[in-house]
């Protein structure tokens, strides 16, 4: 396998690797927490493509946007596949999910639908929706007062209510012990698989057949996540639920009604059908993705405002000047409020919540910068890389939104962001994502100064790396514009 990587016939280069041991490769990497940063060093001495080998896996790692638009824009089907995944298997009714699923004409269909759903969405009520949720949560704190506060569970309760209600069309109470039971639960399946005890099974087979505690936790975790869809789905089809927004479970129980799509899927799978556990799985991804990434963005915003008092001020009377004191932002008010859209877009940048994406694997032999690549090869984009492109970004590490409305053609700015990733497999909440981040954060300045708990106790920046970029821990106070705010952050 090794010699794949050699010369092309046609004269492609060979990748390029870090020394390595033997029978582990660059296992011992799995190590660092920050392995985006990790695969940026490595790309200072090896280039922007070179490959590490994890136990019996290749892997290709991508460090530029130029690079990773090469891969999975232009030759987007070429790498649109994912790799095999044990675990991912045993959670997803044996890789029936939309996010792990490889490319195969069944997971096209359960994309595509998926896909409709959400723009369905996004055509009809869902901003009113959002904006309901972003004007109740900020009156939810304003009757916290203003005491020092962690907002990161308060984000992911309400963007979970969101992806709830397109769902399954039921707006849950935030306060409701069962939702906060399933809310958690979906989390914690999250960070339980993409912890490193049940990684490493995938790359060391040999590991599968010892205990493993982590694993036996995420098993039992999925089965209860498993138990909750399947019993709102079941409610779902025993009532009408009268929602105005047209959820996805409509969508995609209407497609199974639909003979002629049905039999085109049955020829193309040899058999397989597409079926309630395609179902199942979607709508499971879509409220894993719905949680925690958007949330852990919003998050993010406050740790960065908080550091940085004057850009708040100035988003804050960029709304007041331009909408007035009584209107809060609209969705299609973005070029009317350039910074705070450009704070989105700076936050996406900096703090990708999934800054190596998913991995993806290639469907056929295939080559990037001229470097042959075989099928079935894993490949990860670093997005964290490409986000921290010096090519691209002046400063990348500095916090600085107006770097959007000083570029040349602003909106190429905002497209070189590449927090969703991009391609066949581009996220598939991205749309919903921005439209939260814009309209929550545009309710929080309009109401809030984000505050230090004390003079100079100000939020870590650095993070916390894993399958998702999290802040640490940390406190703020939400003082209205109309109090003093005493013991203010510092420039
Ligand atoms: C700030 C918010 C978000 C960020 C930064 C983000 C980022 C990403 C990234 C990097 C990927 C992997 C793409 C790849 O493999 O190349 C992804 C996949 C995905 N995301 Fe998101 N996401 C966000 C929000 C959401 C939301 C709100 C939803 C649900 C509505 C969602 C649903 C999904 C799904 C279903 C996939 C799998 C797509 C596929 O494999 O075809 N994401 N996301």
């Amino acid at each position: 396998r090794w010699k794949r990587y050699g010369p092309e016939p046609c004269g492609g280069k060979k990748l390029p690797s870090p020394p390595s041991l033997p029978l582990l490769g660059h296992l011992l990497e799995l190590r660092r927490q920050d392995l985006p940063v990790r695969f940026m060093e490595l790309s200072q001495c090896y280039g922007p493509v070179f490959r590490l080998r994890f136990g019996i896996q290749d892997v290709v790692i991508l460090n530029s946007v130029e690079i990773i638009r090469e891969a999975l824009i232009k030759k987007w089907s070429d790498f649109a596949g994912r790799p095999p995944s044990y675990t991912g298997d045993l959670i997803s009714f044996g890789g029936k999910d939309l996010s792990l699923g490889d490319y195969t004409p069944l997971w096209k269909i359960q994309r595509r639908l998926a896909h409709s759903s959400v723009q369905r969405s996004l055509r009809t009520n869902l901003e009113s929706l959002i904006s309901q949720e972003a004007e109740h949560l900020c009156q939810d704190f304003l009757s916290r007062g203003s005491s020092p506060m962690d907002v990161a569970n308060d984000f992911s309760l309400h963007t979970c209510k969101i992806i709830s209600s397109m769902t399954f069309g039921v707006l849950f109470d935030t306060k409701d012990p069962e939702f906060q039971a399933i809310h958690k639960c979906i989390a914690e399946v999250v960070r339980l698989w993409s912890s490193p005890r049940v990684i490493v099974l995938d790359s060391v087979p040999l590991l599968r057949k010892l205990p493993n505690a982590t694993l036996e936790e995420l098993l039992r975790m999925a089965e209860r996540r498993d138990t909750f869809v399947r019993n709102q789905l079941q409610i779902h089809k025993e009532t009408f639920r009268p929602s105005e927004i047209r959820d996805i479970l409509d969508n995609m129980i209407h497609f199974l009604q639909e003979r002629q799509q049905r039999e085109q899927s049955l020829a193309a799978e040899g058999g397989e059908e597409f079926n309630e556990d395609h179902v199942h799985m979607a709508i499971v991804d879509l409220f894993i993705g719905g949680t925690e990434t958007t949330a852990s963005t919003l998050t993010w915003t406050v740790a960065f405002l908080m550091h940085h008092p004057q850009v708040q001020q100035r988003i804050h009377s960029e709304m007041i000047d331009i909408l007035g004191p009584n209107h809060f932002p609209e969705y299609s008010d973005r070029n009317r409020l350039p910074l705070l859209w450009a704070t989105v877009s700076e936050m996406l940048r900096l703090r990708p919540v999934a800054p190596l994406a998913l991995p993806h694997a290639t469907t056929k032999d295939t080559s990037v910068a001229g470097y042959f690549i075989p099928k079935g090869t894993v490949v990860i984009a670093n997005l964290y890389a490409a986000n921290h492109d010096e090519m691209i970004w002046k400063n990348p590490t500095q916090f600085r939104p107006e770097r959007f409305l000083e570029a040349e053609d602003p909106k190429q700015a905002h497209r070189n962001v590449l927090a969703f990733s991009a391609g066949a497999r581009v996220c598939l909440g991205e749309p919903l994502a921005r439209m939260e981040l814009f309209l929550f954060l545009g309710h929080l300045l309009h109401h809030f100064r984000f505050l230090p708990p004390a003079a100079g106790q100000l939020p870590d920046l650095c993070g916390i790396f894993g399958f998702n970029l999290r802040s640490k821990p940390f406190q703020v106070r939400l003082v209205p514009w109309t109090e003093p705010g005493l013991g203010e952050g510092q420039e």
